[in-house]
């Protein structure tokens, strides 16, 4: 099978494909070659109502099956998704230019991923019981109601699975919104969510810019809201679910630092500074931008560094032997553009890249930095683009105080032999999701998130279950209240 680039409707809404031309043209660009492949519609007041108001209905309904039937439509979707993986993977390559050889394994698949895992768990969710003398008390878990997911433009299949499994796994309705630049998966992951046996309304779609995103967090209806994306939108929304105190689950940004010791394995590190910097095209929010070289190997780091990159392949993303794809949009090459040229004025070493390619498209060549330091700009912001910055350093104490020297605190990695040191290492950094003698590895049963300034809460792993349900305490005495008067 495949999938017509342009889907049957704009929003997906209690169970059905949904249009409402009164909302402003949302056209969905292919990033290899600049062309218009679908024009959508951002949602009106009237469909974002429409929604929120079938999810709120279909929410009721939903938990009050049990678990194990709620995991069975779970893992139904998630073998339907594997069944499709190819036309999801060809889709999810037109709305976001990466190559369909990453695509086919890391988008979709993790989708399932998600729906299978939590899918799983759904059966297994409960309170407990605890004794206190002779009285006792129990919790009940209990889902939080409506949840509302804003997603990034990277990762669109994973993202919008990676919220709505757990939140339908403990009994929530979901809406989500996905990124305006990537719109196109998200419907088809909600469509095969209802083929699976979810009642209708249960998961919506609904399209739009920031706008639609903030109508949403500030309805009273919705009782959960999980944001993907960056730290400046993560602040907005953090502060507009305030206002109704609502649960929020924030995936923000990071400029993580990737450590090589001078006892790596010295290609196993290459490989995960390439995989830290490179895969979709360097638009990955746990990235090991900042990779710190022990100084006596650094120039051997680089000069396999660069010898590895004549392995790059760029080009049409379709083609399955193309291992580099363009940026996302004209506006994302603009803003990796400026950071590459701060980089060479601030004074760091160009030792690849550098620059657009020429041609139709968003393409930037893979780009390496040498002799950064830590006050560059390049070495403190986040750029989501291919663009490596090599950090030298000599000590441990040194390099673990300049890797914690940021704002931010998603990832950190180390390659390293010796493997006390590893785990001393990990133990120090301020990072939420981290790595050992390799990179942006992201099982489903790991929870991943940041500290700092790079989130709040944990998607994936039995820790999500934290973030999508509530507790309620029941007190039970056995014998009789013993007021005082
Ligand atoms: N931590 C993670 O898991 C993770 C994963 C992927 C991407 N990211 C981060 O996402 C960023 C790149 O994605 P992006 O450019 O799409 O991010 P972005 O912050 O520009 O947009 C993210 C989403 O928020 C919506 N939005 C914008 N303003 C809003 C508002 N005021 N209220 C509600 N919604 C609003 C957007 O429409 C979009 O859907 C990077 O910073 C990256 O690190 C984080
Ligand atoms: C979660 N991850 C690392 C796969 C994609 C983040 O941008």
């Amino acid at each position: 099978m495949s999938y017509d680039l342009q889907p049957p409707a704009s929003h997906f809404i209690d169970g059905q494909y949904v249009e409402d031309t009164e909302g402003q043209p949302l056209p969905v660009i292919h990033p290899a070659t600049g062309a218009t492949i679908a024009t959508l519609h951002e949602a009106t007041p009237a469909i974002i109502n429409r929604a929120l108001n079938a999810a709120r209905r279909a929410q009721a309904e939903w938990a009050a099956m049990t678990g194990a039937e709620r995991g069975r439509v779970l893992r139904r979707a998630a073998d339907i998704i594997r069944d499709r993986n190819h036309a999801l993977s060809v889709l999810e390559t037109w709305d976001t230019g990466k190559p369909l050889q990453e695509t086919l394994v890391a988008d979709a698949a993790s989708a399932a991923d998600a729906l299978e895992y939590f899918g799983g768990l759904a059966g297994t969710l409960t309170g407990e019981h605890v004794q206190l003398g002779e009285n006792w008390g129990y919790t009940i878990r209990e889902p939080l109601g409506v949840c509302v997911g804003i997603g990034a433009w990277n990762y669109p299949s994973q993202i919008i699975a990676w919220k709505s499994a757990p939140a339908l796994a403990c009994g929530n309705a979901m809406v989500f919104k996905p990124s305006e630049t990537t719109p196109l998966s998200s419907l088809r992951i909600a469509e095969v969510l209802t083929e699976a046996g979810a009642p209708a309304g249960l998961i919506n779609v609904v399209q739009g810019a920031g706008a639609v995103g903030h109508a949403l967090v500030t309805d009273p209806r919705v009782d959960k809201v999980s944001l993907t994306g960056s730290v400046a939108t993560g602040r907005k929304v953090y502060a507009a679910a305030a206002e109704g105190i609502r649960n929020v689950t924030m995936e923000l940004g990071g400029k993580s630092p990737l450590i090589v010791f001078d006892d790596a394995d010295l290609d196993n590190a290459v490989g995960g500074a390439i995989m830290g910097n490179f895969y979709s095209t360097g638009q990955v929010c746990s990235n090991g931008t900042r990779v710190f070289v022990h100084r006596s190997i650094r120039e051997e780091f680089l000069s396999r560094l660069s010898e590895r990159l004549k392995g790059v392949v760029m080009g049409d993303p379709l083609d399955e032997a193309t291992n580099f794809g363009p940026m996302v949009s004209e506006r994302q090459r603009e803003i990796v553009l400026g950071y590459i040229e701060k980089g060479k004025a601030e004074g760091a070493r160009l030792v690849a890249g550098g620059k657009a390619v020429d041609g139709p498209g968003f393409f930037i060549e893979p780009t390496v930095f040498a002799d950064v330091t830590d006050d560059m700009t390049i070495a403190r912001e986040e750029i989501f683009g291919p663009v490596l910055s090599v950090l030298d350093f000599e000590d441990e104490d040194e390099v673990i105080a300049r890797a914690n020297d940021t704002e931010m605190g998603l990832s950190a990695g180390v390659f390293t032999r010796d493997l006390a040191r590893a785990h001393r290492v990990i133990g120090r950094v301020k990072a939420g999701t981290c790595y050992v003698n390799s990179y942006n590895d992201a099982p489903v049963e790991l929870p991943f998130g940041g500290s700092k300034l790079s989130g709040v809460g944990r998607e994936n792993a039995k820790a999500a279950i934290e973030h999508y349900s509530q507790l309620k305490s029941v007190f039970v005495r056995m014998g009789d209240v013993e007021a005082p008067f």
